[in-house]
């Protein structure tokens, strides 16, 4: 199980939006990462057959993508806004949404029974879907891209507006469900790629940054991130030489994790980097080029 990805570009008018994007998604779970507007939704559209590349190819299991109908057999999508008729309930939608994907009556019905436990939305089935709270409405967005058993599923920014709970029950019902398949989302978190992911991606500008395991991405920023304890009156001038990552009230004193390519004139301590120290690394090294 593959999707290969070779030289991708897509233009919208004259607005290059990605840029000879060339990797490898196999099975697991893979995430991809960027900030806003880095082309991660543009790049989904294209892998879910939704959206054309303007130039190179895209494989799945050695398939091309222009292939849409045999594609969209095996390709499951959880779009960013995702709704259907809010007066409709939840197998209804489920049922309307299965003959739509051409399901038997008799294969829908077993597939609906089976998405429903899958995310737990079983007790909700008679609920209209304007009933029900974001988390469950995100359920039923996963729910519905897996009716037609997809071996791909494709989920953007699938946790974006979820309390921390949901976010958790989230990401357990997809490392099940990445056990045969491959799963690729998008988020712009990323301690949630870190939790979740075996590989990542990292987009800006429609550029692929980073490409590898999730050890390897921590790598990146070996090194350079360090731990520092300072009184609030000293944060901006830290700032104003030091990448900040994050602050964290420490009694009257704050704790300011932050990136140097050098030792830093602080007293400090060098830390273990985590995803998102390699993932400002990253950025800050992207916005120095630009
Ligand atoms: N249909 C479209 N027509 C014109 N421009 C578009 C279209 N879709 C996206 N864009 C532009 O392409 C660029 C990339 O957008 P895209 O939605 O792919 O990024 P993203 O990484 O998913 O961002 P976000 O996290 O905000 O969803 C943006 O500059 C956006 O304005």
């Amino acid at each position: 199980m593959e999707i290969r990805i070779e030289h991708l570009y897509k233009k919208y008018g004259g607005q290059e939006v990605l840029r000879d994007v060339s990797f490898k998604i196999p099975a697991g779970m893979y995430g991809l990462l960027g900030s806003n507007g880095a082309g991660k939704t543009s790049f989904m559209r294209i892998l879910a057959t939704i959206s054309e590349p303007t130039a190179g190819a895209v494989t799945i299991n050695d398939m091309d993508i222009r292939n849409k109908k045999e594609i969209r057999k095996i390709v499951g999508y959880l779009p960013q806004e995702f709704s259907v008729y809010p007066s409709m309930k939840v197998y209804a939608a489920l049922d309307y949404l299965g003959i739509l994907a051409e399901l038997p009556k008799a294969v829908r019905r077993q597939r609906i029974d089976t998405v429903l436990k899958q995310v737990n939305l079983e007790s909700e089935k008679n609920k209209k879907f304007k009933n029900l709270s974001g988390g469950m409405k995100r359920r039923f967005g996963i729910a519905q891209a897996l009716l037609n058993e997809p071996e791909i599923l494709i989920a953007d920014e699938p946790t974006a507006g979820l309390d921390p709970e949901e976010r958790i029950r989230f990401y357990n019902l997809f490392s099940e469900l990445a056990k045969d398949r491959i799963i690729l989302l998008s988020t712009h978190i990323a301690g949630d790629i870190e939790a979740a992911c075996s590989r990542t991606a990292v987009l800006d500008h429609g550029k692929v940054m980073f490409e590898g395991s999730i050890a390897e991405m921590r790598r990146l920023s070996e090194g350079n991130v360090y731990l520092t304890e300072i009184k609030p009156g000293e944060i901006n001038d830290l700032k104003k030489k030091y990448k900040v990552i994050h602050l964290q009230q420490n009694g009257p004193d704050i704790l300011c994790r932050f990136l140097s390519d050098t030792i830093p004139a602080v007293t400090h301590v060098l830390c273990e980097p985590t995803v998102e120290d390699s993932y400002m690394y990253l950025l800050k090294q992207c916005g120095e080029g630009e």
